[in-house]
Parts: structure tokens; C-alpha cells; sequence
């Protein structure tokens, strides 16, 4: 392989097969070969999933694995298992697989046993929310702890809150949680309506604890809380999440209520790490093993299944083709459950904080385009919205349909007959369906649609997506789910030869912000810029704000 995988065998083989292949309609490949509806398929832990509406055929799949293998996906997988620091922009192990390994395991990094350190701090967490589900953890008045408010943004807010979400079913010990992320003082102002100081408890989550956003909204809430009950009640209403114990014990957290994680786990991949006690607080330590035990399930399968059969890396090569090949701009995700509504915008920050980048590993350009745009919303509220678009719009938006056999609701229909949730589950056939399949001219000119009329209802089909389905939103399926789609992600990285763990592009932003806030609020200072259209924004707003000079 040259240097550039673009300027591979492989790149150049897939090239041309697309040309063949980007010609047929899903009609013909079903007619040509009827029984794809069973050929492409595959499990993966609890997951079963369709991938035969894809404009694949099984020359496709065969050269999608010889791209990954000439990008030596397996051999960077390996890597990222056994803890190489293959994220070389940070120079740092990239271990969120360890931390769903089992408690018998032993994986040195960097001359320690991480496994052994994490099911230490496992093992704290679990003690701190038996304490506070059993009442035993009291405030400082003495009242037991009702609501745990997660202050943390990106990574330490969007996964909490969308498992917090799906796993709504799980909760057994009358703690609620609530969300705290936006620097917007409304989002603070909402999530307190409501609370008694005296029964709240905040976890301030942020994995380098020097987050503008987290210790702003953390200093707000203990004014709150200091407002009500006093200084001294601080130690028993507050305590913290971070890979950084002096920052924390800066803020004013005793580091004995702090609970720790490592440098090897991105923000966006750190729902399982301690980042995720708001959950285990809400649904337990057991229902929390599940979760990991869901992602390891996923893993071992990724880590161990060859390529023309592993889920993630097939899901991720097919993400690839139609970005890279096909020139699909973005992916939907659509949830057909109420209580995956946050899956989405979670996919959004580990796809596109991770792919989200312009030059490879080395610092060269890239020379293709990556980093999938993931976006969604949960069946059937979508199909009411935007899926005109998937269906007869001009862009190509591949999409996953994500459903469950069993409920964790269910209501008799209209008629008192049916099951709601059998009549959510016809619909994310029926879509499926039609985006493959769609509705010819003549079919519908024969159900006697007047002639002018028919271009309109034309159904073009070809539209393709994967059909992922599980017995039920349990804890374990959430695991394997997320566990799913980071793998996904990390096969992508590594055709496109981008470093998926920095994410370089966030931090300018954050420094400007910092640089513009004196320039908003105190009218002695400068209001220059530099720029000719955010000098007269900031002027629009000082003058609002009547802080005009
Ligand atoms: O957990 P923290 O250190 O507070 O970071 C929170 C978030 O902030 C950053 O801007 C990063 O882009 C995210 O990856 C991260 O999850």
C-alpha cells in the first residue's frame, strides 16, 4: 500500500466496483439474489442486525475488508487493546475497553494494572451509592439524598443523561437525577425547580476539572445550597468526578469524595468510567455491572470476530462506503424508543469529536472526506418531520433503524385489541421498507393516480439502512449498543488514517470566549476585535445591555 490508503489497490479496487454496483437499485440486488435478507446479517452479543438493504453485494463486502486490512484495522485494534498509546497527538493509551473488563483480568499499562485500578474505584462507587440508596448517606440536615444533579458538559453530561434516559425503567431506589450542562443560566435555573437543598445531592463531573461551562454552573449550585444550609453542609452535598484531585480539592471537594479515572479515557468514551455515577446512583451497582458487561460483550466480538463477520467493523467499513464512496454527507439514527431520545445527539460528539478532522495521524492532509454526520431522532416522531427528505430528497442519507422486541411500555391500541408497541415496530418495518423498495411510476399510475399527479408520488427507493434489533432495553443492550458504535467510529479513524482521540479543534473557541467576556461586561475595555462584523456584533449586544461607551 502507497502511504495514503486513497492511493491503495484497495481505495482504487472499491473505486471501481462502486461504479458497477452504484448502478443497481436494492430491487435488482433482492431479485438477483433473493435470499440476502438472510445472507447479510449478523449477531453480536444481544444485537441482531440486517445490513442486506445496504447497495452492497458480497464482492462489496469482501473489498471493504481488504480496504480495512490494507489499513491494518486488526493490527490497530490490537493496539488500542493492549493499551499502545495510538493516540499520538496526546501521546496517551486509548483503554475505554478496560474499563469493561471483568474484576480477574490484568492488563499492564505503562508498567500498572489498569484493570486492577479501575474495579478499585468501581468498588468505591459502589459502596457511595449503597450508601445513598439505603438512606444510609445523609444530608446535612439529616435527610436522606432524593436527586443527584450531574454538573458536567460534553462527555461528562451526554452520556449520564441518555443512559440515565434508557434505563428510566431501572431506577429502584427512589433517587432521581437530573442534568446540568449549559453555560445558559437557564439550564441550571430549570434543572433546581423544585429541589430542597437538603435532599439534593451534586456530582460535578469533568474528567480535567478546569472546564468553564462545569465549574461555573458547580459554583452557582453551591451558592445555592451554601444560601440554604450554610458552609458546612458543602462536604455532604458535593462530591466529584475527574482525573484531577488537585483542581478538585481547589474547588473545595474533600479528594475523599472524589471519584478518579485516567488520562487513557476520552471524555466522549467515559460513560463507563466513574463518569457514569449519576447512574449508578439512579439504577445501582448491579444494574451498572450489567452496563459494563454489555460493552465488554461488544468488545470481546470486535476483538476476536474475523472482519467479513464483525458488526462494528462491518457497520464502520458501511459508514465508510458511502461517505467516502458515495459522497453521503451524513447518517440518520433513528430510535424507534421514546427512551433512546438522547442516542443521537450522543453519537453526535463521540462520530464527531473523534472523525471530525482534516489531517491524518502524521499531520498530512487528508484526502478524502471523513467524520460521518450523525443525527436523528426517535421514531415515529421523525417520520412526521423529516423523513420526506429520506425518501424522495435528492441526497443519499444511509440510516439505522434501532428497534426491541419487548417493550419497556406497552398500551392496548385504539380498539383495545393491539399493542402500541407492536404498532411502533410496523412502522420501523414499514420505513425500512420503503426506503429500500420504494413505489415505481407504473405502480402507481396502475392504482389510477391521475398522469400529472404521479411524479409526485414517485417513491424512489434505493435509500439504504441498517435494521439493528435486541429483545430489550436493558442495561446490558445499552452497553453493547454504545460499545457498537465507538468500534464503528475507531475502524473509520483508521481507514481514513485520522487520530480519533484528539480533539484539537475545540480549544480556539474556548480560549476566544475567554478573551471576549471582559470586552462584553466592562465598558472601559477596548470593543476592537479585530474584525469588522463581531466588533459591531459585540457593540449590538453592549448597547442592549446598555453598557454602550
Ligand atoms: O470532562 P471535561 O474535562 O469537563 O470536558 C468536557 C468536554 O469538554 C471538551 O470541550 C471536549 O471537547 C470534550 O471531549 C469533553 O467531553
Amino acid at each position: 500500500m502507497s502511504g495514503d490508503i486513497t492511493g491503495s489497490d484497495a481505495w482504487s479496487n472499491l473505486k471501481a466496483h462502486h461504479e458497477a454496483i452504484g448502478e443497481k437499485k436494492l430491487r435488482d440486488l433482492f431479485t438477483e439474489d433473493p435470499d440476502r435478507g438472510r445472507t447479510f446479517t449478523m449477531d453480536a452479543g444481544d444485537l441482531h442486525i440486517d445490513y442486506s438493504k445496504h447497495i452492497i453485494d458480497s464482492e462489496t463486502v469482501s473489498l471493504l475488508v481488504e480496504l480495512a486490512r490494507a489499513a491494518d484495522v486488526e493490527g490497530r485494534r490490537d493496539a488500542m487493546f493492549a493499551g499502545e498509546h495510538i493516540n499520538t497527538s496526546e501521546d496517551r493509551a486509548v483503554l475505554h475497553t478496560a474499563l469493561r473488563l471483568p474484576a480477574d483480568a490484568t492488563l499492564e499499562v505503562d508498567g500498572q494494572n489498569v484493570v486492577a485500578d479501575v474495579h478499585e474505584v468501581l468498588t468505591r462507587m459502589g459502596e457511595f451509592t449503597d450508601r445513598l440508596r439505603s438512606g444510609e448517606w445523609v444530608g446535612a440536615t439529616g435527610s436522606r439524598i432524593s436527586t443527584v444533579v450531574n454538573i458536567g458538559i460534553g462527555g461528562s453530561d451526554l452520556g449520564p443523561v441518555m443512559v440515565y434516559k434508557a434505563l428510566r425503567h431501572y431506577a429502584d431506589a427512589g433517587i432521581d437525577a437530573r442534568f446540568v450542562s449549559n453555560v445558559d443560566p437557564a439550564d441550571l435555573v430549570a434543572a433546581l425547580v423544585g429541589l430542597d437543598p437538603a435532599s439534593t445531592l451534586f456530582i460535578i463531573a469533568s474528567k480535567t476539572f478546569s472546564t468553564l461551562e462545569t465549574l461555573t454552573n458547580a459554583t452557582a449550585a453551591r451558592r445555592w445550597l451554601v444560601d440554604a444550609l450554610g458552609e458546612d453542609s458543602v462536604a455532604k452535598h458535593f462530591v466529584a468526578v475527574s482525573t484531577n484531585a488537585e483542581r478538585v480539592s481547589e474547588f473545595g471537594i474533600d479528594t475523599a469524595n472524589m471519584f478518579g479515572f485516567w488520562d487513557w479515557v476520552g471524555g466522549r468514551y467515559s460513560v463507563d468510567s466513574a463518569i457514569g455515577l449519576s447512574v449508578m446512583a439512579v439504577i445501582g451497582k448491579e444494574a451498572f455491572g450489567e452496563f459494563l458487561d454489555g460493552f465488554h460483550r461488544i468488545d470481546e466480538h470486535f476483538r476476536t470476530t474475523p472482519l467479513e463477520q464483525n458488526a462494528p467493523a462491518l457497520l464502520g467499513l458501511l459508514g465508510l462506503w458511502y461517505s467516502s464512496f458515495f459522497g453521503s454527507e451524513t447518517r440518520a439514527v433513528l430510535p424507534y424508543s421514546n427512551d433512546l431520545s438522547r442516542f443521537p445527539a450522543y453519537l453526535q460528539q463521540l462520530t464527531m469529536e473523534s472523525n471530525g478532522k482534516s489531517v491524518k495521524a502524521d499531520g498530512t492532509p487528508v484526502t478524502t472526506s471523513t467524520g460521518e454526520i450523525f443525527w436523528g431522532e426517535p421514531g415515529t416522531n421523525g417520520q412526521h418531520a423529516f423523513y420526506q427528505l429520506l425518501h424522495q430528497g435528492t441526497r443519499l442519507i444511509p440510516a439505522d433503524f434501532i428497534g426491541f422486541a419487548e417493550p419497556t411500555d406497552d398500551l392496548p391500541t385504539r380498539d383495545g385489541t393491539g399493542s402500541m408497541h407492536d404498532l411502533l415496530m410496523s412502522n420501523y418495518f414499514a420505513q425500512t421498507k420503503v426506503l429500500a423498495f420504494g413505489k415505481t411510476a407504473d405502480e402507481i399510475a396502475a392504482e389510477g393516480t391521475a398522469p400529472d399527479v404521479v411524479p409526485h408520488k414517485v417513491m424512489p427507493g434505493n435509500r439504504p439502512s441498517t435494521s439493528i434489533l435486541a429483545p430489550k432495553l436493558t442495561p446490558s443492550v445499552v452497553g453493547q449498543l454504545i460499545a457498537l458504535y465507538e468500534h464503528q467510529v475507531f475502524v473509520e479513524g483508521v481507514v481514513w488514517g485520522v487520530d480519533s482521540f484528539d480533539q484539537w479543534g475545540v480549544e480556539l473557541g474556548k480560549t476566544q470566549a475567554l478573551e471576549l467576556t471582559p470586552v462584553l461586561t466592562d465598558e472601559a475595555a477596548p470593543e476592537k476585535q479585530g474584525d469588522s462584523s463581531t466588533d459591531a456584533l459585540v457593540r449590538w449586544y453592549r448597547d442592549q445591555r446598555g453598557r454602550a461607551k
